[in-house]
């Protein structure tokens, strides 16, 4: 019996990323898998030569039985219109986008059940993060079977959470990417060669994250590298000198959810 295919809409950053995590992972097996891009892309195309089909003909989603939103919450109802005559009755929409709301989409797709889900794009090597939302029981089992295999996951039953479930997790990675940053920067200010202060602050994201595996409370693993009166202590009094550094989370936090709001007007 041939099983029913999967169709990816839109394969950029974060589709990429969530294509790279099933062909790495088998997830998905290829020869299930519907890609449909306006453009040729890496991850398609390692896709293709393992069985995928990339723009089939339209009536080829007649049996689909999940489809996926990769593309941006501006885009996603003039991606619809294309697709939705053929599309099978019963597909699951599964959207992976910022803030545009379930019953939204669920319209936009003519009443198919919706479960929406908040990767981060550490699903291309199948350590992702994915918060998902459904009202619907069996599409939240189709999101389930589609980011577990990629992400932890974490459920949430109530879809307003999901702005911030978007601003802490589905951005965080970028926050972390900047901290490094400004820490290789401030390595070679004092001194560091940019390899050097580069190579310095990658590798120490690395080694804190495996800090961050076991159940060990974040008050505790900081404690482990501040000695008292040491040199970690110094630098941790500096960075949140009246609760610059909490204030300045909370800021892009809030800025965060102020925008995922906004798309879901
Ligand atoms: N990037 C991230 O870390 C995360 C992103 N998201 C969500 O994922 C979605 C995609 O974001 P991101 O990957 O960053 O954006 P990108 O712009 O990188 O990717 C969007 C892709 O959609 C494609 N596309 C546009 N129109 C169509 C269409 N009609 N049919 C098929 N494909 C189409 C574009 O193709 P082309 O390149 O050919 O123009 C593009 O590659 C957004 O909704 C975003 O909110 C969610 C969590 C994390
Ligand atoms: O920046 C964005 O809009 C998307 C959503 C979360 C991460 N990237």
């Amino acid at each position: 019996m041939t099983r029913r295919p999967i169709v990816l809409q839109g394969v950029g950053r974060l589709g990429s990323a969530i294509l790279e995590g099933w062909l790495a992972t088998g997830a998905v097996d290829p020869a299930d898998l519907i890609i449909l891009t306006p453009s040729e892309k890496p991850a398609a195309e390692a896709a293709r030569a393992r069985g995928a089909r990339i723009n089939p003909p339209l009536e080829a989603l007649a049996e689909a039985r999940a489809f996926v939103i990769g593309v941006k919450p501006a885009k996603w109802l003039e991606a619809a219109q294309a697709v939705l005559p053929h599309l099978a009755p019963d597909a699951v929409i599964v959207s992976v986008m910022a803030g545009v709301r379930g019953e939204t989409i669920s319209q936009g797709y003519a009443g198919r059940p919706v479960v929406r889900v908040m990767p981060t794009t550490g699903v291309a090597q199948a350590r992702g993060v994915a918060t998902l939302w459904a009202a619907d029981a069996a599409a939240l089992a189709v999101g389930q079977e589609l980011f577990e295999p990629i992400a932890e996951t974490v459920l949430l039953d109530d879809e307003a959470l999901m702005h911030a479930a978007t601003a802490v997790s589905g951005c965080g990675p970028a926050y972390y990417f900047a901290f490094t940053r400004a820490l290789a920067q401030a390595g070679e200010a004092e001194g560091l060669s940019p390899e050097a202060a580069a190579r310095l602050a990658r590798a120490t994201l690395r080694s804190a994250a495996a800090g961050v595996e076991g159940t060990e409370g974040l008050d505790a693993l900081i404690d482990r590298v501040a000695s008292p009166g040491g040199v970690t202590q110094a630098g941790l009094v500096a960075l949140n000198e009246n609760g610059a550094l909490d204030r300045a989370v909370q800021d892009a936090v809030t800025a965060a959810v102020a925008k995922s709001t906004e798309l879901s007007a």
